[in-house]
């Protein structure tokens, strides 16, 4: 049948509650109520498969570890499962002391008896009676009159009192008492009061503190708008005799999708306590979610008296108890809640990092406090245990900020907004390529191949030593003497003449260079022009030092651009990191040099067969003959897994001396180029 065109004839709306002096929209809440869970009750109840007592128990332990006071453990009368449930608890000692075990039972005498048993003997219990009492109830479901009603609720209450006050004796149980008018929202106000006041009187011992009688008053169903409820709860709590000697508690379900609303309204209206599960299980659409309750608090600075802080093992535990998932986008708990994808989001929330921890350090200084104020992000996530991985992620969505915030979280290199661009394009053009969502491990690796970054992504430059003097001082440095580092690097910073003498790795053979120049940068510049035939200049320079603990201290940024460079159109970008600026500074050229060289120089060589033609090409490079005397090659395992090992002996220039070589790779031909190689740059050492 498709919707109605006019629903109101099928439909009735509630009756709004005329309150023209109401007081709860001029409140806020400034502290938390008493939660009681009903995870294991409401919510199991609700579950295709309610939980078995392991997961009951492991649910327990983990309401009773996040500081959960009061805990409806079980419906006792309703299974032999809920009842040993609670038996065992309670004879397994994994009780505390401070917590409230909670038993529900309609109002039946059999069915009380059973639940009074089922506490017996814990150190504190709440026995919650219910009966439902809005008119449809009365007339569908107990053809009771309002008299009826009443003298129901008050006779078990009496019995309550009575099986109670014979367990405390026997047992020394204190016990507590909740009623709740079930189906409250949808019963007449002043009924509501009267049945509630009828049992305070039956039961006949509200005192204060610990003595309070808990009224319940549930939205079993929710049918209103969440001021209702709000209205509703002030009313109750202006009309009912002996305020003082009452917790007024609330049960909100969520069919209208505003539980939430609804508890911290009714919150707001005056009421003490809040029943509820965690994310939110419970009949239907489930009961009001305390995970949120509590955080919306702790993001407004009120301490919620839950301990959430390890969100992730909570979420563990009820999805593995309850067989059911936390959605990727609910609220604090959720997968995705603190992530932002898209590029504007991300580069707002990078800004906002860097100008709080400036403010913070200011704050810091001034004796003022540490508020957290962030773009997208209400609170801070790492308080809930979520890592900065999971604030940032990157698709095709997402923007340089974004990018340079990982990289930075990651490698704790902060790069300069123009190398941002450049390599939010080479990240662009992966994610395009691929359709995916790029993880930090894929951006920090395109990071380090791009730049040539770290020990295993060295490009075809790579320094090995380096030494920087003052060149208008006479004598020679040579690059292993550490003491004649410069300190800083930069040639505009450094006008003063350098002399660089280093030892580079050049396609994988080292080879002693040495330059001059305005600083050591140019220094550096300069040698790789003359030995090397690559004219660059340096067009942009920053350094930074990086994070205190670490053994590699700073980080430099440079750029790289041939004679003639348009402005406005790109160099070459590369980073470097050393445990000194002047080192960094250096490998940050090398770097940027690696991508300018690119494989545009790759080299050639010619010969009868791969290893000759190498052997060509390095005496290209070089200008020095090399000889294989012998070459051997064996494979390595069998199978699809198997490698190939491959010995080299060379000689240099005619000389008697030779020095071998050795390579492994899955490809023969490749494992001979490794070892002639691993000779060649033995020989660069040597000589
Ligand atoms: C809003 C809530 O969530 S309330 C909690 C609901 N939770 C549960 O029902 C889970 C546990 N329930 C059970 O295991 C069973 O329903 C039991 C053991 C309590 C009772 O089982 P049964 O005796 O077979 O009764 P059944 O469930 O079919 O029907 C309910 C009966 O109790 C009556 N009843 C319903 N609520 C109450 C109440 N609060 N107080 C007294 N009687 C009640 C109904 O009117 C009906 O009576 P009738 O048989 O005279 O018509
Ligand atoms: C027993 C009561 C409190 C209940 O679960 C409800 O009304 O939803």
């Amino acid at each position: 049948m498709p919707m109605l065109k006019d629903p109101s004839q099928k439909y009735k709306p509630y009756t709004p509650i005329n309150l023209p002096d109401r007081q709860w929209p001029s409140r806020t809440i400034t502290k938390a109520p008493i939660w009681l869970s009903t995870d294991l009750r409401d919510g199991n109840q609700a579950l295709a498969n309610p939980m078995s007592i392991p997961q009951k128990t492991l649910f327990f332990k983990k309401l009773v570890e996040i500081g959960v006071k009061e805990i409806e453990v079980a419906y006792p009368a309703a299974s032999d499962t809920d009842f040993g449930f609670v038996r065992g608890l309670i004879e397994k000692k994994q009780v505390p002391d401070d917590v409230w075990l909670q038993v529900l039972t309609p109002a039946r005498a059999d069915l009380i008896r059973r639940t009074v048993e089922s506490v017996s003997g814990a150190k504190r219990a709440i026995i919650h009676m219910y009966n439902a009492t809005s008119p449809m109830f009365r007339e569908v479901v107990f053809g009771n009159s309002k008299e009826q009603t009443i003298a129901l609720a008050v006779d078990h209450t009496k019995l309550i009192r009575q099986l109670t006050e014979e367990a405390t004796a026997k047992y020394g149980t204190i016990f507590r008492y909740e009623y709740s008018p079930e189906t409250f929202t949808q019963t007449e106000l002043d009924f509501a009061v009267e049945i509630c006041d009828a049992v305070k009187a039956a039961w006949g011992k509200a005192g204060e503190g610990d003595e309070r009688i808990i009224f319940n008053l549930p939205a079993t169903v929710e049918i209103a708008t969440p001021n209702h409820y709000a209205d509703q709860i002030e009313l109750f709590q202006r009309k009912i005799t002996e305020r003082e000697k009452i917790v007024i508690s609330l049960h909100p379900h969520n069919d209208r999708g505003t539980a939430i609303a609804a508890a911290e309204l009714a919150q707001m209206a005056g009421a003490d306590r809040v029943e509820g599960c965690l994310f939110g299980n419970g009949e239907r659409t489930g009961n009001v979610d305390l995970v949120v309750l509590g955080m919306n608090l702790y993001s407004q600075g009120v301490d919620p008296q839950l301990d959430l802080s390890d969100m992730f093992s909570v979420t563990e535990t009820v999805t593995q108890c309850n067989d059911l998932f936390v959605h990727p986008r609910h609220p604090w708990a959720g997968e995705l809640v603190f992530t932002a994808f898209s590029g504007s989001h991300q580069d707002a929330i990078k800004k906002g990092f860097e100008h709080q921890a400036r403010r913070h350090a200011l704050d810091s200084q001034e004796g003022r406090n540490r508020y957290w104020s962030m773009p997208y992000l209400p609170i801070d996530p790492a308080d809930i245990g979520c890592n900065y991985e999971a604030i940032i992620r990157v698709n095709s969505q997402s923007g340089k900020g974004g990018i340079a915030y990982i990289v930075k979280q990651a490698l704790k290199l902060d790069m300069p907004r123009r190398m941002q661009m450049s390599f939010y394009q080479v990240i662009q053009a992966i994610s395009d390529k691929t359709g995916k969502e790029m993880t930090t491990e894929d951006i920090t690796g395109a990071f380090r191949k791009t730049y040539c970054y770290g020990p295993k992504n060295e490009g075809r430059l790579a320094l090995r030593s380096f030494a920087i003097a003052d060149a208008s001082r006479p004598g020679t440095p040579t690059p292993e003497s550490e003491a004649s580092r410069s300190s800083s690097p930069s040639s505009t910073a450094t006008p003063s003449p350098r002399r660089f003498v280093g030892k580079l790795s050049v396609d994988g053979i080292v080879r002693e260079v040495r330059g001059s120049g305005t600083g050591p940068l140019a220094a550096l510049l300069d040698a790789i022009r003359t030995y090397l035939d690559v004219d660059l200049a340096v067009r942009e320079y920053s350094e930074h030092s990086l994070e205190e603990g670490t053994e590699v201290k700073a980080g430099s940024f440079v750029e790289l651009i041939t004679p003639g460079t348009e402005r406005g159109v790109g160099g070459f970008w590369g980073v470097g990191a050393d445990a000194d600026i002047a080192g960094s500074g250096l490998r940050a050229v090398l770097s940027a040099a690696n991508a300018y060289i690119g494989d545009l120089t790759a080299l050639t060589g010619e010969g009868n067969g791969p290893l000759s033609s190498l052997i060509g090409a390095l005496e290209s490079v070089t200008g020095k003959q090399y000889e294989i005397k012998e070459y051997t090659q064996h494979s390595i395992g069998a199978g699809s897994g198997s490698r190939a090992a491959s010995f080299v002996e060379l000689s240099l220039d005619g000389g008697e001396k030779t020095a071998w070589g050795a390579g492994a790779d899955e490809d023969i031909t490749a494992s001979g180029l490794r070892a002639v190689l691993s000779a060649a740059s033995r020989f660069e050492n040597k000589h």
